[in-house]
């Protein structure tokens, strides 16, 4: 099984840590799952916070908790984080990539509540209402300082048309605005199907009466709203951002409200948070509100449910459904590819002990109806099969191509339909040195996995248990002195295989047998003429 099912807590409770305030409804099913050992403590400090994971094997956050390198190296058993929302930002992935961690994220749960929120901010903005209140409650009947805009037949740009993107696209329309979106995915037909149009980063910026944005904060989008995109916006421009924190550069973004250019901004998120004090709340065109884009009963209970079951599930040996750090498949392409994850890593693990030299390239090679799936979860099963011999069990489906590539492994993937008789062949190659080693496997319906070549010679053995797989001359008596050395062993022999180029060539024997063969025997086995290798594999 893939790491996934190792992770299984075997012994003990598994430790989950939550440091983030969870609905209590979300957490029912984590304190009725089995094996799992709540421990909630919110509000930590940094120390705290190091001192906490250190003992945990899952760890659970919202926006509050910033997962540094610092933290993900100071827990010991970490398996898996969960963020309890869509943006991973406060996660550091490539950490726990690294690490071989699993990070997971609930992105659907609160997708109404952010693009209500971005409504609301929208709507408050357009007539002033948080301004209006504070007045009222200063005592004032001022109805002449908070004239506002309609938002009918307003253009709204959206930069970013993914989920919450597209909801607030929904309801503006129902606003009766005209709605223009970028996104580098969102194609005409999509747009039109949706009733919006689709333009460019820049055409959408120039039409647009107000601006939202809803991409993820990442090294392409930050600082997307600077100084250079605020000049080309119309005059009186409105700017909301429910989103993230660092899409807007908030320096541009006073000065533009200043200079009268921007007429006012929502902002439910700021780069560095808490942010009360920021000297854009001192601006009265700025209204704002403390990251509560996904505060609402609903989402927190959503999110809490969502992430709580990716948790249990991984803790149970089962896939995740959202994961962030490993590519999520759909129902039907997991069930077709999943039946291949033990043999990826065995085929993976047999390869690794075909030679001793350090392995340069490797390829996976998919053939018939496999090669119809995302299959990169068999890839990273391979690898992992082939890098555990040096690198142990620190290596996982998480961290098995990062390892890879810090190796300078060249890793490729191959597709073809024509899979040579059988309905689906995988074959792992590898280059040691300057020789190439290849070894392919099948799932033969109801008779579980076979290998049924190595390097050029066709076999059919089972890859579990105990293999020997010996190289040497074709000639009489070379399979009888085999025998009788591991009989004087007492090595129980439970089946055999010869294959060979030519008669008198090169011949291989692969054996199973019961028992693990030991460094010495292998020294007996090498002392018999004309035996060139003797390579043992434990899967
Ligand atoms: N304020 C809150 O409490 C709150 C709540 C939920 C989500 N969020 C944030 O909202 C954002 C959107 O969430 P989502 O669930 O819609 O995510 P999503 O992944 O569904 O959508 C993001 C979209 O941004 C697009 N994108 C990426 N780079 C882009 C670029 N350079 N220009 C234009 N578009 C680009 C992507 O193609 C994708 O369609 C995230 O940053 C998330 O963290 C905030
Ligand atoms: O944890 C929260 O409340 C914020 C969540 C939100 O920013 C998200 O990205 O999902």
């Amino acid at each position: 099984m893939s790491a996934i099912a190792e992770a299984k807590p075997e012994t003990k409770n598994a430790v989950l840590l939550i440091t983030d305030p969870l609905s209590e409804d979300g957490l029912q099913p984590l304190r009725a799952a089995e094996g799992i050992e709540l421990d909630i403590c919110t509000g930590l400090t940094r120390e705290e916070l190091l001192g906490a994971v250190k003992t945990a094997d899952a760890l659970i956050v919202r926006s509050g908790t910033q997962v540094t390198r610092e933290v993900i190296e100071a827990a010991d058993s970490l398996k898996i984080i969960g963020r309890a929302g869509v943006g991973v930002d406060n996660i550091d992935l490539e950490a726990a990539t690294e690490r071989g961690i699993i990070v997971v994220n609930a992105p659907d749960g609160n997708t109404n509540s952010a693009a209500e929120h971005t409504i609301a901010m929208m709507t408050s903005l357009a007539r002033n209402i948080p301004q209006a209140h504070r007045s009222l409650l200063e005592g004032k009947w001022d109805r002449k300082a908070f004239v506002g805009v309609e938002l009918k037949d307003k253009t709204l740009g959206i930069v970013g048309l993914g989920r919450i993107g597209a909801e607030v696209a929904r309801r503006a329309k129902g606003q009766r605005m005209n709605v223009i979106a970028f996104d580098p995915f969102l194609t005409e037909e999509r747009a039109k199907e949706m009733g919006i149009s689709a333009g460019t980063f820049e055409e959408v910026i120039r039409a647009a009466d107000f601006i939202t944005v809803h991409t993820p904060l990442m090294k392409e989008t930050r600082h997307l709203l600077n100084a250079g995109a605020f000049e080309k916006m119309k005059d009186g421009v409105r700017i909301v951002n429910c989103a993230r924190g660092g899409i807007i550069d908030e320096g541009a973004l006073y000065e533009a409200v200043k200079a009268g250019k921007v007429a006012g901004a929502a902002l439910d998120v700021m780069e560095s948070e808490p942010f009360t004090g920021h000297r854009l709340l001192e601006l009265p065109q700025v209204i704002a509100t403390p990251h509560l884009g996904a505060s609402t009963i609903e989402a927190q209970e959503s999110v809490a449910i969502d992430v709580g079951r990716d948790v249990i599930r991984f803790l149970s040996g089962e896939p995740v459904k959202n994961p962030v750090n490993l590519p999520s498949l759909s129902k039907e392409a997991l069930a077709k590819i999943e039946p291949f994850f033990n043999l990826a890593e065995s085929l993976g693990t047999f390869l690794s002990r075909l030679s001793d030299q350090p392995v340069t390239e490797v390829s996976v090679k998919y053939a018939g109806e496999l090669a119809d799936y995302d299959v990169r979860p068999l890839t990273r099963n391979a690898l992992k099969g082939l890098l555990k011999r040096n690198l142990g069990s620190h290596v996982n489906d998480v961290n098995a191509k990062f390892l890879a590539d810090s190796f300078q492994i060249n890793v490729s993937e191959h597709k073809t339909a024509n899979s040579k008789g059988f309905q689906q062949l995988i074959t792992v190659e590898a280059k040691t040195g300057e020789v190439f080693h290849r070894v392919s496997g099948t799932l033969l319906n109801g008779f579980g996995a076979r290998i049924v070549k190595v390097d050029d010679y066709a076999v059919d053995v089972s890859p579990e248990g105990h293999l020997l797989l010996i190289r040497h001359k074709d000639q009489p008596g070379a399979i009888g002195r085999v025998g009788m050395l591991l009989a004087e062993e007492n090595i129980n022999i439970a089946t055999m295989q010869v294959g060979r180029s030519e008669a008198g060539g090169d011949a291989i024997m692969m054996l199973t047998v019961d028992n693990e063969v030991q460094p010495e025997e292998v020294g007996r086995l090498l002392e018999i003429d004309d035996i060139y290798a003797v390579r043992t594999v434990d899967l």
